[in-house]
C-alpha cells in the first residue's frame, strides 16, 4: 500500500472513473459547517449531500467538517485534498460499493469552527458528536455557540442546527442545550435558528487497517481517512429549515413534519438490540456484532426483545412494514463483512441505556408486563461494567467504584440502576436481579 500515491485532486485521474466522486470538487462551495468528523459522518451526510448536489447541479453545499477532539482525521482529510472513500460490504468481503467522494471540502479543529459559522453562504450546521457533546458544559455546544455570536454580529442571517446524532427529539435537546448557553444571544437564537430533529442510520464501524488495504488494491491510490459500512443507508428529517438547505430528498432522505415515530422505532429496534447484542456479546468474548447474532442464543434473546418489549411500545407510522423493518435489521446486524466492533457500540452505555431501553423497561412494567429482554441487556450492560478490562463511558469511575462494592447480582443492580434509572421501580430492580444472576 505504501508504494500507492496518496489520494489527492491531483491523483484523481488515476481512479478508475466508476469511483470517481459525483460532483467536481475544485468547483464546489462551502454551503454545510459540520461539527465531528467522525467515521459516521463520511459515510452518511458527505454521501447524501453529493448525492443531492450532483442530482441538482448545485455547487454551494460542500461542506466544512470539524474534528472536536482530535485532529487525526481533519488531518487526513486535507492531506487528501477533502477526498476519501466510502466503501460498503455486504455479506462477502469485496465491497459492493466503492467511491471516492468530494463534498468535503475543508477541515477545522475544535474551537476554529466558530469563525466559520460567520459566513452568510454557510445556512446548514450538521453534529455527530455522540451523547456526550450535548451534556452542560460541552466543547461543542460552546463553540457552536460562540459560532453563532459571530454570525449574528456578521449580521450573517439565519441558520439551521441540525443534529444526527443517535439522541430521542435531538432537534429539541440541542436547542435546549444551545440555549441554556447562550446567555444574551438568545432572543437571537430564538428567531434565527431551526433546530429540527432527524433520525440518522447507517452502521459505520471503526476503520480497520484491511479497510484502507482494499481501497489501494481497487482504486491504485492510498487513502488514510477511508470508512466502511453497510449498503443500507436512512435518514429521515423534520422539515422545518431557517434557511436554504441541500436537496437531500434527492438522495433518498425523507423530509417529514414529525421525526418522532422513526426515531423511536430505530432507536428502540436498531439501537436497544445492537446493546443488547454488544453486551451479551462481550461477556462471551465476541469481537463484533455479527459473531455475536451468529450465536443462537444472542439471536433469540434479540428477535424477543423487538418482538416483545419493544413493539408494543412503538406508535409505528402509517403504512410502515414494521415486520419487515426488523427482518431486514436481523439480516445487518448479521452482515458478517461490516466487522462492526462490539467494544463501539457498548461505549458509553450510561447515556445510551437510558434512551434505548430503560423507557422500554418502564413502560413495559408500567403496562404490567414483564420485559425480560430488556432487562437482560440492562443486566449485560452491568455484568460488563463490573468486568470490562477498560470501559469508555464518561463516568467510567463513578461506575467501577459502584460496581466494586457489590458483592452478588441484586447488590449490584442496586449499586448501578441510579446512574441509568433513577427513578425506576422496585419490580425493575428485582426484574433485572433475576437476569443478572443467569450471567453472574
Ligand atoms: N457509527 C454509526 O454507526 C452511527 C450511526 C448513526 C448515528 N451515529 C451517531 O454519530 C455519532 C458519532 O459516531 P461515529 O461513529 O462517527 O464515532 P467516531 O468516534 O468516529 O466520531 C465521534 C465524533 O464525536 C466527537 N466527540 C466525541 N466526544 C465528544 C464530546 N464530548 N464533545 C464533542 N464532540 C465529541 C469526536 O471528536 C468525533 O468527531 C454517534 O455517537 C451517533 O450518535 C453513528
Ligand atoms: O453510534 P452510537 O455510539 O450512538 O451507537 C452505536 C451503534 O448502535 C450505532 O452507531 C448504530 O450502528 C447506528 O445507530 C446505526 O444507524
Amino acid at each position: 500500500m505504501t508504494d500507492r500515491p496518496l489520494l489527492g485532486l491531483g491523483t484523481l485521474d488515476r481512479v478508475p472513473a466508476a469511483s470517481r466522486p459525483l460532483i467536481d470538487p475544485a468547483k464546489t462551495e462551502v454551503g454545510v459547517l459540520h461539527l465531528g468528523l467522525g467515521v459516521f459522518h463520511r459515510a452518511h451526510q458527505v454521501v447524501y449531500t453529493e448525492e443531492a448536489m450532483a442530482a441538482t447541479g448545485e455547487t454551494r453545499w460542500g461542506i466544512c467538517a470539524a474534528g472536536m477532539r482530535s485532529r487525526a482525521t481533519a488531518d487526513a482529510v486535507a492531506a487528501q485534498d477533502g477526498l476519501f472513500s466510502v466503501l460498503a460490504r455486504d455479506g462477502g468481503p469485496a465491497p459492493v460499493e466503492l467511491r471516492v467522494y468530494g463534498a468535503l471540502r475543508e477541515t477545522r479543529f475544535g474551537a476554529e469552527v466558530a469563525e466559520r459559522l460567520a459566513d452568510p453562504r454557510i445556512t446548514v450546521v450538521t453534529l455527530t458528536v455522540t451523547e456526550k457533546g450535548y451534556l452542560p458544559g460541552s466543547d461543542a455546544i460552546a463553540w457552536l455557540v460562540a459560532g453563532l455570536a459571530r454570525r449574528a454580529a456578521a449580521g450573517a442571517g439565519p441558520v439551521t442546527v441540525l443534529s444526527c446524532d443517535n439522541i430521542p427529539h435531538n432537534g429539541r435537546v440541542l436547542a435546549d442545550a444551545v440555549l441554556a448557553a447562550a446567555g444574551h444571544l438568545r432572543g437571537w437564537i430564538e428567531e434565527n435558528v431551526a433546530f429540527p430533529s432527524s433520525m440518522v442510520d447507517r452502521m459505520v464501524p471503526y476503520a480497520r487497517p484491511e479497510d484502507p488495504e482494499q481501497v489501494a488494491a481497487a482504486l491504485g491510490v492510498t487513502d488514510r481517512a477511508a470508512v466502511a459500512t453497510e449498503p443500507f443507508r436512512q435518514w429521515v428529517i423534520e422539515d422545518r429549515f431557517a434557511a436554504g438547505r441541500p436537496a437531500w430528498e434527492k438522495a433518498g432522505a425523507l423530509l417529514v413534519p414529525d421525526v418522532a415515530p422513526y426515531e423511536l422505532m430505530k432507536l428502540r429496534l436498531l439501537n436497544g438490540g445492537h446493546s443488547l447484542i454488544a453486551y451479551l456479546g462481550l461477556l462471551h468474548g465476541c469481537e463484533t456484532i455479527a459473531e455475536a447474532v451468529s450465536r443462537d442464543d444472542i439471536a433469540a434473546a434479540v428477535r424477543a426483545l423487538m418482538d416483545e418489549d419493544v413493539t408494543p411500545t412503538l406508535p409505528v407510522p402509517e403504512g410502515f412494514d414494521l415486520a419487515a423493518y426488523k427482518h431486514t435489521l436481523m439480516r445487518r446486524f448479521a452482515n458478517p463483512a461490516l466487522r462492526h466492533q462490539t467494544l463501539k457500540v457498548a461505549e458509553d452505555g450510561s447515556l445510551k441505556l437510558p434512551v434505548r431501553l430503560v423507557p422500554v423497561l418502564q413502560e413495559r412494567l408500567a403496562a404490567g408486563a414483564t420485559p425480560a429482554h430488556a432487562a437482560l441487556a440492562i443486566a449485560a450492560w452491568m455484568r460488563w461494567v463490573s468486568i470490562a478490562p477498560r470501559l469508555d463511558d464518561p463516568l467510567a469511575d463513578k461506575l467501577r467504584a459502584a460496581a466494586a462494592t457489590a458483592t452478588d447480582p441484586r447488590s449490584l443492580v442496586e449499586a448501578l440502576l441510579p446512574f441509568i434509572a433513577p427513578d425506576a421501580p422496585p419490580e425493575a430492580t428485582d426484574l433485572i436481579t433475576d437476569r443478572l444472576a443467569a450471567l453472574w
